[in-house]
């Protein structure tokens, strides 16, 4: 893979809800096998622009190509393109009435027509890889937070994504719980999967990012290696933030 192979290009994005200006001339480009963490204060956009990514939110303003696809494009194929992009919420999201393997198998066999033995035989291979493969057979609900979130993880991944898009992942679990799933997510990212993360887990974008972005205000104000930016971050807004943050 080239190293300047771009995965998702944004261009000039503004997203307006109201009178709200929430993302304000925004462009970024991730390349492909890129980790890229976004942090930046509540309300700053860094949910509207990760939305962006799979069009669950639609720009005002502006182009975003995923792949080689335009997705902002007039009739653009967006459920083709968001099945090569997996995303993990703050919430879990799972099927509760469905047992961990249905809810990995359900998107599989029915989008993309994969049979019920092999999304199956994939489902077990990726509860393994998130340490459950003794939990097939339950119900969501037998499961701690953080063990459903990592329910969640295996489940976009046995989509087989291209990018995974992860928004504050950890923020709603017990802290306690925390590690496991930043653990899992650590462990994907050293696969060459294309992974963009709004997180508040500082720690996880100093081990595990490329490039760390922080959002404030609707606008990427700094951006860098995590090495330089949590060293030497310039603004003083994001000074402010970390030194906040890294005292909370
Ligand atoms: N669907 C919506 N309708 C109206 N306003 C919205 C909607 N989604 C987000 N907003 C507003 O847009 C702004 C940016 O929200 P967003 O969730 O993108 O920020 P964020 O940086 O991810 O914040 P947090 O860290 O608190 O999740 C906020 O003021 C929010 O209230």
């Amino acid at each position: 893979m080239a190293a300047d192979e771009k995965m998702i290009i944004m261009e000039s994005i503004d997203k307006h809800f109201g009178h709200l200006h929430v993302l304000k001339d925004v462009s970024l480009t991730v390349g492909t096998g890129e980790k890229l963490v976004i942090i930046g204060p509540s309300g700053s956009g860094k949910s509207t622009l990760i939305r962006c990514i799979n069009h669950l939110e639609k720009p005002s303003k502006g182009r975003v190509i995923v792949d080689g696809v335009e997705i902002t494009a007039h009739k653009a194929p967006v459920n083709k393109v968001r099945q090569s992009i997996g995303m993990v919420f703050q919430q879990f999201n799972l099927y509760h009435h469905k047992t961990v393997l249905e809810n990995l198998t359900l998107a599989p066999i029915l989008l993309k027509g994969v049979a019920k033995s092999e999304a199956e035989e994939s489902a077990m291979m990726y509860l393994d890889r998130v340490g459950l493969k003794n939990k097939a057979n339950v119900y969501p609900s037998q499961l701690s937070g953080g063990q459903q979130q990592r329910v969640a993880i295996a489940r976009a991944l046995n989509m087989r994504p291209k990018i995974m898009l992860f928004d504050e992942p950890t923020s709603a679990l017990d802290p306690e719980m925390i590690q496991e799933v930043l653990d899992v997510m650590a462990g994907l990212a050293g696969e060459g999967i294309t992974m963009v993360v709004v997180t508040h887990e500082m720690g996880f974008a100093k081990q595990v990012a490329d490039r760390v972005i922080f959002m404030d205000e609707g606008e990427i104000l700094e951006q860098g290696s995590p090495e330089h930016f949590f060293t030497n971050p310039e603004h003083d807004r994001a000074k402010l933030f970390l030194s906040k943050i890294l005292r909370s």
